[in-house]
């Protein structure tokens, strides 16, 4: 069973409802689970498995809670070989900025030497409006990387 760090980056709430979901999903199925609404790089280990859940705002932009972790990430430029990561996107479709921030979370971490884990899922609250939905289906699969 894995030690899972959920890390969450919301602006509105539904990044973290998705986490919560996620986190109950994974703690069924004996995982051991911490999420992080605010992270902060020197609490986290990299010999654990990240689970990142964000959502994007303003054109393209971080939402507010993961930007400190994110330029902790920029500015120290940690070794995350030890690191496995997945990853889960939040947006919308109608901007043409669609899931950006989850994907240079994506490209960032993997540019640190991690490695994810399965796809990254991008989901487009256009089309799903209960983001539980679709990222309980992605975890059932991505499960069987643990
Ligand atoms: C002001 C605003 C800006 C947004 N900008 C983007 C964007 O650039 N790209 C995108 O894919 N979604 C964008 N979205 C959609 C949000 O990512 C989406 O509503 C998401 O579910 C919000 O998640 P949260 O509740 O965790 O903040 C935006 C939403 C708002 C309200």
């Amino acid at each position: 069973m894995a030690a899972i760090t959920l890390i969450t980056g919301s602006t509105l709430g539904g990044a973290e409802y998705v986490a919560d979901h996620l986190s109950e999903l994974l703690t069924d199925a004996g995982h051991d689970t911490t999420i992080m609404n605010q992270a902060n790089l020197a609490e986290l280990d990299p010999a654990q498995i990240w689970l990142l859940i964000c959502s994007t705002h303003g054109a393209g932009e971080f939402p507010d809670n993961i930007q400190p972790f994110v330029s902790q990430l920029q500015v120290q430029q940690p070794d995350l070989t030890p690191l496995r990561y997945g990853i889960v996107a939040i947006g919308d479709s109608s901007y043409d900025t669609f899931c950006q921030a989850g994907k240079d979370l994506d490209h960032l971490l993997a540019g640190l030497g991690a490695k994810r884990l399965g796809e990254r899922l991008e989901i487009d609250v256009s089309l799903d409006p209960v983001p539980e939905d679709p990222a309980e289906i992605w975890l059932n699969s991505w499960q069987k990387h643990l």
